[in-house]
């Protein structure tokens, strides 16, 4: 793939969207079989001569241990640092897990390996940007599309905020490993995928009602990852080969969009607020997390009945007066093409994904709490906020 990253380059030197267009740092992406030799051999190439591994008991069994093993051939000195779970037997990126992981790292540590899901890469990028030192991405399930980001969604104090940090120098994907994560983790990367229908068009909705920064090159970026995972969503359900690399692919490739745009805005709209708001009030209620993809895939089916079903009638009678026409009847095709719930639903049972939120265990005053509250947790005009603002600002509204 560092061919895609020089052409993604060139595009953005040519894009005139008037926005800042972030360096891609990464020198390598190797997805295939066999690629932790390769992984040694770059390291050897670098000049590193300490590196520490972040993992988990169950990301240093399924890649962290071979991953040592190969390394120490080449005569590199190993640190680890095994992030332990939470009281609910869940790793999270919190603050104990953030301060263990700084306290684990030596000084002479010259790289930093993330061997792991989301949750560990956000650890590792973290404490990449806070010492100055690189790190290496090592994805051990095709779960969320946060390998090759800069953000790092931290729970801080238990509200989930996204800090801009780093991405990795190089990302070394094995296929054999990322096939052999749960099921359910490759379900959940389908559904990281699919919430771009509605985080897409939440981003066009804040640029043409609000004018908030938007890149077509980076929006085209995304909608081509989202739309090669659903032509190809019988290989991704079948989990073979093919269907693993392609959803890697395609979940690295929504990270590079984030990533040279600075900010989440392509991959996250309405859809991860809800998620958002959802796992909060699991953190605080003592309930063992969901996984994050498991979530946006329903908060993207909820919405698109929302949005299809209250917004756009709500839209048409409240923004006439303060939109032209023209970017009126833009976004109203926008929201109008999110497909169906009822489609939604189909790709997502396809994978074995969820689609409804009680099956998550997430009860209808949770659902309606947070389609009246997740939209304060970003600060970005979707169409969940307009909702919300238009309706304490008009009797006529009805949520
Ligand atoms: N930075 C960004 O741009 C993005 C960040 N995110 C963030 O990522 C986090 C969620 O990440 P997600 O990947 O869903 O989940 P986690 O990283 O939290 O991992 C969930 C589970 O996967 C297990 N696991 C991982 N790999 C394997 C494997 N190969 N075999 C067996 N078990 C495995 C872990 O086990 P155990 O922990 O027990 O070892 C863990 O229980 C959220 O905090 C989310 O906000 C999401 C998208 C983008
Ligand atoms: O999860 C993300 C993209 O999939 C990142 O979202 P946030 O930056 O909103 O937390």
């Amino acid at each position: 793939m560092e061919n895609y990253i020089a052409e993604l380059m060139t595009l953005a030197q040519s894009c005139d969207c008037g926005n800042h267009h972030h360096t891609i740092p990464i020198e390598r992406i190797k997805i295939g079989n066999s690629v932790y030799r390769e992984l040694a051999a770059y390291a050897e190439y670098k000049g590193f001569k300490h590196v520490v591994i972040i993992a988990d008991e169950n990301t240093y069994q399924a890649a962290g241990k071979s991953l040592s093993e190969i390394l120490k051939e080449t005569g590199i000195s190993i640190s680890l640092s095994v992030i332990k779970p939470d009281e609910n037997n869940d790793v999270v990126a919190d603050e104990q897990s953030l301060v263990q992981a700084l306290l684990e790292i030596p000084v002479e540590t010259d790289v930093i390996i993330a061997v792991g899901a989301g949750t560990l890469h956000d650890i590792a990028r973290f404490c990449s940007t806070k010492m100055k030192l690189p790190f290496i991405s090592v994805p051990t399930a095709p779960s969320v599309d946060g390998f090759t980001s800069m953000g790092a969604p931290l729970i801080v104090r238990g509200v989930k905020t996204t800090f801009q940090m780093c991405a990795p120098i190089a990302v070394f994907a094995d296929l054999s490993v990322l096939k052999a994560s749960p099921r359910k983790m490759v379900a959940a990367g389908f559904g990281d995928m699919l919430a771009k229908y509605t985080s897409l068009a939440d981003w066009k909705f804040g640029h043409l009602a609000k004018g908030e920064p938007y890149c077509p090159l980076v929006a085209a970026i995304t909608l081509e990852a989202l739309e090669s995972c659903v032509e190809k969503v019988e290989r991704i359900a079948a989990a073979d080969e093919e269907g693993i690399q392609l959803l890697i692919e395609a979940l690295i490739k929504s990270g590079l969009a984030m990533l040279i745009f600075g900010q989440s805005h392509p991959a996250s709209g309405g859809e991860h607020h809800l998620s958002h708001y959802w796992e909060m009030d699991f953190l605080q209620r003592k309930r063992p997390a969901v996984l994050h993809g498991a979530k946006v895939g329903v908060s993207t089916v909820l919405l698109a009945e929302v949005y299809k079903g209250k917004f756009l009638p709500l839209l048409s009678e409240s923004m006439q007066n303060s939109l032209n026409n023209e970017s009126l009847k833009e976004i109203m095709k926008i929201y109008e093409e999110i497909p169906t719930p009822g489609h939604l639903k189909n790709l997502l049972t396809q994978t074995g994904g969820e689609i409804m939120p009680e099956q998550l265990g997430i009860d209808e005053q949770l659902v309606a709490a947070s389609l009246s509250s997740a939209h304060t947790l970003r600060n970005r005009y979707t169409a969940l906020k307009f909702m919300n603002v238009a309706a304490e600002s008009s009797p006529l509204i009805r949520r």
